[in-house]
């Protein structure tokens, strides 16, 4: 049993949106439940918490008894019996063949040679059965995750999700990009799960295929439950799903049409099937519907209105989070702030000089959401273990004399790479308060407006800004990349780990992937910025309607100068 009490979860920095609002829902083996909901009604982080990746900011999460979270993080014992199948297929595949990820997501369960290539082969055996006149397979163990189509790096998501034999299958939009054969092969995962005594949740939009074949459905409406009810109560109250903000699938669209032509059409009837037969059953009615059915496009207006019966959750007070507090520095100010910080840490040449340029950047970073500054703090660990290994190499010392060889160390050998690197810190810092603190887009307009200048003067200001958005976008892909690792590891290699940690055994497979989406990204962005005639300085300069410049904005222009004044004086003193 699965029990989830108030659970609330908030976006850190986004003025404490609440993704989740006080959900409290009991689920049981045994049963298939549907998560659905509109787009970003919060179905996905929702199955992301059950799985115990997401921390609840409020509320409790049992599984069989036991709390899901302990100090922080959820305990190997406890993510054994999950399963995550994500939204993307890709973003769960990171290994160089079928048979590495495979083995990555066993490899927790600590089972033998046998029982692993076992299982290893029953899931291939159900998610890759012989296709086509020649019997073709197309997960061969040797074969690179990446080589596969959209739909078939699906089926190897799920495939990964069955191998374990999870107690809990958690499904992210299982059925997105697959043909209805496939789906058949799902449903026959979901029987074996069920008959098995486990459980199922599958976040999803795709009501026809799953509404016939599942126990239970639970509502989302902006991070609010709003109703917990079987298949059958939601075709009886369509309206639920009009609250919610989805329209009708074709198959409720159809009964209601038909209900409106006077034909007397059972609610048991969801499968394509059941509906056939009730449309046959009906007989005389039938010419009539058809009639109907050629005038009328749209829905009946007969949907009654959304009633207070006890058996479904009310929904509580609105919680939709306003988003005007949240209000960002203007970009063409940072892109002033951060040359001029950088500038200043250049003009630097001593300790204290670099000391006092760091306090600006310090209090800029110190006010940032809590989760992103642990993020800043993590990411900034290796830099400084690799300050740390330079200094510690630069200013090593070797003399050989009468003794033998003598290994010795040079501070004044050591101190001018130190202080190189303390600035290159500094600006990295600042690099990375401006790219956390801003949207991509907004950057780039930031930017272009302040080329404009250099363009006046006949700069090769084009590849300038291909170069800096290049490298600011970066940073935040490393940072996602960084995440969606993160997620891997404790989600498929159950590693009981803090959100946003890894394993150092872990880094080696992180860093092939993570250089080929940067590879590819710069790929996209060159090929992007082409086509948006960048190069032909068509952007640049041109003024955007959204940039806003206001008078706090002005303030804190001039204290930059002011600071950044007071910082190059120091040179003279
Ligand atoms: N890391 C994050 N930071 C900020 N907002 C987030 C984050 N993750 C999700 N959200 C927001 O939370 C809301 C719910 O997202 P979620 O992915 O759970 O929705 P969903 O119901 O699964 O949507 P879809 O059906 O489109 O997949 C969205 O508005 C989304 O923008």
């Amino acid at each position: 049993m699965m029990e989830l009490k108030n659970i609330c979860v908030r976006v850190p920095g986004e003025n404490n949106r609440t993704l989740l609002d006080q959900i409290t829902v009991t689920l049981r083996r045994g049963e298939v439940t549907l998560l659905l909901g509109c787009t970003g009604s919060g179905k996905t982080t929702l199955l992301q918490t059950m799985a115990g990746l997401k921390t609840p900011d409020s509320g409790v999460i049992r599984l069989e008894g036991e709390p899901m979270w302990r100090d922080g993080r959820v305990p190997q014992s406890v993510l054994l019996q999950t399963g995550l199948v994500f939204q993307f297929p890709e973003q769960q595949l990171f290994a160089h063949d079928i048979k590495r990820e495979m083995l990555y997501s066993l490899r927790p369960y600590r089972l033998n040679e046998d029982d692993c290539e076992q299982q290893i082969e029953d899931s291939l055996a159900h998610w890759d059965p012989p296709r086509g006149d020649q019997g073709e397979r197309r997960f061969h163990l040797e074969r690179s995750p990446f080589a596969l189509s959209g739909g078939e790096k699906r089926r190897l998501g799920l495939a990964l999700g069955e191998v374990t034999k999870p107690d809990w299958m958690l499904l992210d939009e299982p059925s997105a990009g697959l043909e209805a054969h496939s789906v058949k092969l799902l449903f026959g995962s979901l029987d074996k799960q069920r008959m098995s005594g486990g459980a199922a949740i599958i976040a999803t939009h795709d009501l026809d295929t799953f509404l016939p074949y599942a126990d239970r459905v639970l509502l989302l409406k902006e991070g609010r439950l709003i109703a917990d009810v079987t298949p059958l109560e939601l075709h009886a109250h369509p309206e639920l799903l009009l609250q919610a903000g989805m329209g009708l699938p074709p198959s409720m669209r159809l009964a209601e049409q038909l209900r409106a032509a006077g034909i007397a059409f059972p609610y048991p009837a969801m499968t394509a099937e059941e509906m056939a037969e009730a449309i046959i059953r009906s007989g005389g009615q039938k010419a009539a519907a058809a009639e109907h059915m050629h005038d009328t496009k749209e829905m009946p207006e007969a949907i009654p209105d959304y009633d207070d019966s006890a058996q479904f959750q009310q929904p509580t007070a609105a919680s939709v989070p306003s988003n005007e507090a949240y209000s960002a520095l203007d970009p063409r100010l940072k892109w002033v702030l951060y040359v001029l910080l950088v500038t200043a840490a250049m003009l630097q040449q001593d300790w204290l000089g670099l000391t006092l340029t760091l306090i600006p950047v310090a209090g800029a970073l110190a006010v940032l959401p809590r989760q992103m500054l642990t993020g800043c703090i993590k990411l900034m660990k290796p830099l400084v273990l690799f300050f740390v290994l330079s200094t510690a190499l630069s200013g090593s010392t070797i003399t050989t004399g009468e003794g033998g060889i003598q290994l010795g160390f040079s501070w004044i050998q050591a101190e001018g790479t130190l202080l190189n690197l303390y600035r290159l810190f500094i600006v990295t810092l600042a690099s990375l308060w401006f790219s956390l603190t801003t949207p991509y887009g907004r950057m780039v307009e930031g930017l272009n407006w302040v080329l404009a200048y250099g363009r006046k003067i006949k700069l090769p200001v084009a590849s300038f800004a291909l170069a800096v958005s290049l490298i600011f976008r970066f940073i935040p892909m490393i940072w996602s990349e960084w995440q969606r690792f993160s997620l891997i590891v404790r989600s498929r290699g159950k590693a009981a780990l803090k959100p946003n940690t890894v394993r150092i055994r872990d880094l080696g497979p992180l860093i092939i992937p993570l250089l080929m989406a940067l590879f590819q990204r710069a790929e996209d962005m060159t090929i992007a910025m082409e086509m948006r005639k960048v190069r032909e300085n068509a952007a640049l300069g041109a003024r955007s309607s959204l940039l806003v410049w206001s008078r706090r904005d002005t303030r804190i222009g001039i204290i930059g100068l002011l600071v950044f004044a007071l910082l190059v004086s120091m040179r003279w003193f």
